[in-house]
């Protein structure tokens, strides 16, 4: 099964999550005597839950293999998780409709302009981070603290074959 790459757009995210970028901020004003502008309140943090606190980390990714095979989804039940590329880079970011068990027929597959980061929402099923080129910084915010805040599910073949996302196009 071949998975089709979408454009990250807001409407096309929003079941997942958030899509962070300057276009969806939910204000935007000047500050600091005008040299700046500020993009206001984009994206929510949701990492209060079992005491939890939010964190800021920074991932290093490597591309896989080509072509990428999407073999397991993970999520995490206690918080929310944001991915923003620290130069500009596109990324692939795969995510399941609100089904409790992501099924092959429920995945969705989108490619960040570069300009996008992502916010997956709590429980929200993804494809861990995926990098198209060496070396790749995301700046992250997620949660750190007490309880298990990963789930980790394998997928089904499908016709026997491993799902691939359909990239480069
Ligand atoms: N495991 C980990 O911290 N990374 C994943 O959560 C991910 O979504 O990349
Ligand atoms: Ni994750």
């Amino acid at each position: 099964m071949k998975l089709k790459v979408e454009p990250l757009t807001p409407d096309a995210f929003a079941p997942f999550g958030e899509v962070i970028s300057t276009a969806t901020a939910r204000d935007e004003y000047k500050i600091n005597l005008g040299t700046t502008t500020r993009f206001h309140d984009i994206s929510r943090v949701d990492a209060g839950d079992a005491g939890g606190a939010p964190i800021i980390s920074i991932f290093r990714g490597t591309p896989r293999p080509m072509p990428i095979e999407i073999k397991m989804m993970e999520r995490h039940p206690l918080g929310s998780q944001a991915f923003v590329p620290m130069a500009g880079q596109k990324f692939l970011i795969v995510v399941a409709d609100g089904t409790d068990i992501p099924q092959p027929e429920n995945l969705r597959a989108f490619i960040s302009d570069g300009s996008q980061g992502v916010t997956y929402g709590k429980n929200v099923w993804h494809h861990p981070l995926l990098v198209l080129e060496p070396n790749s910084n995301f700046l992250i915010v997620d949660r750190s603290g007490p309880g298990n805040n990963l789930n980790e599910i394998d997928l089904p073949r499908v016709d026997g074959t491993v799902i691939t996302l359909d990239w480069p196009v």
